[in-house]
């Protein structure tokens, strides 16, 4: 074996347990041994680092500490979603939605109280991420995201595509960092999604890699070449590709079976690990959001449903 195929062979082990163990939450080996192999890697890449590839496990926490994150236009804007804060309102937002493109399929999934980000892969490797910002104009927080374990560096296959979801902190990261800082004297986080965004805000990427910053992605902005018929679809394909998806997603044949769906989530979010601000509710099929398009701030084809807990949060 050629020491490039070694370096190949590492790479793509490392990559594949890396996966089992913050995607998938199944780790096969034990952290010795993939700190031994990680050892292996980092060592013969500095001694060959003509063998080095930006989707190597040694990329993960580079770059040096940042004067200030540069400004990033996204490419598909990050729309804001209109609030439903009753059953009254969702069937409201369901007659508007029938009255334009007739029956639809829904899908809700958890809306999880993070910061939403912008993730770029160019030829499936991941090369530009980005706050939302304004929503046009975020910040370009790239080396930080490559902390993050559960983003992959590289896709299954070579695709452009752009995908939108949202970093969070686990409640007990939350927790824990919070301790540490009351230790050592320093100010407290208000909530997980202040210590996210606080977190993956920092200059230094090594802070930011010490932070336990989760994701969860949610939506398929755009992709050259494919074409999707679902959002169902596209959530399973970018699971295919390596992405963490959001872990309840429920496809509901109407209006009714939504707010059944809701009423679970209500019941079930605070043993959740991690916080969530309400549920989101999307219409299934990609055509049919097309003919419902926006307003000039929110989809026509989308709504987010505010737990009555919810309407304290500032
Ligand atoms: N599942 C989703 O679509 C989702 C989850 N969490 C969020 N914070 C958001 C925000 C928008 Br906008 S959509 C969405």
């Amino acid at each position: 074996m050629t020491v490039e195929d070694r370096i190949k062979e590492l790479r793509d082990k490392l990559n594949h347990h890396n996966y089992m163990y913050y995607v998938l939450d199944k780790p096969e080996i034990s952290d010795y041994e993939y700190d031994m192999m990680m050892r292996e890697l980092i060592e013969l890449e500095e001694k060959y680092p003509q063998f080095k590839t930006p989707d190597s496990p040694t990329q993960r926490v580079g770059g040096e500490p940042l004067k200030e994150f540069e400004p990033f236009t996204h490419v598909v804007p990050m729309q804001s979603l209109a609030n439903a804060f009753s059953e009254g309102e969702l069937r409201d937002f369901d007659r508007r939605v029938k009255a334009s493109v007739g029956d639809v399929e829904y899908v809700v999934e958890l809306k999880i109280d993070g910061l939403s980000v912008e993730l770029i892969y160019e030829n499936g490797f991941f090369t530009v991420g980005s706050t939302r910002g304004d929503g046009i104009i975020g910040e370009n927080v790239t080396n930080n995201l490559k902390t993050i374990r559960s983003i992959p560096l590289r896709l299954k296959d070579d695709l452009n595509l752009i995908v939108r979801g949202e970093v969070f902190m686990p409640k007990a990261s939350f927790e824990k960092l919070n301790e540490e800082r009351e230790l050592n004297g320093e100010s407290f986080f208000a909530n997980p999604r202040n210590a996210a965004a606080g977190s993956l805000r920092q200059l230094n990427p090594k802070i930011t890699a010490k932070r336990d910053l989760d994701i969860f992605v949610f939506n398929l902005q755009r992709i050259d070449g494919i074409k999707l018929q679902t959002h169902a679809e596209a959530l399973e394909f970018l699971k295919y590709q390596g992405f963490k998806v959001s872990p309840h997603i429920k496809v509901c044949k109407n209006i009714d079976e939504v707010i059944e769906d809701i009423n679970y989530i209500r019941d079930i979010r605070d043993s959740l690990p991690y916080e969530t601000d309400g549920a989101v509710v999307k219409v299934n099929d990609l055509s049919k959001r097309e003919i419902l398009g926006s307003t000039a701030k929110d989809p026509r084809w989308a709504i987010a449903f505010k737990y009555p807990a919810e309407r304290q949060k500032t």
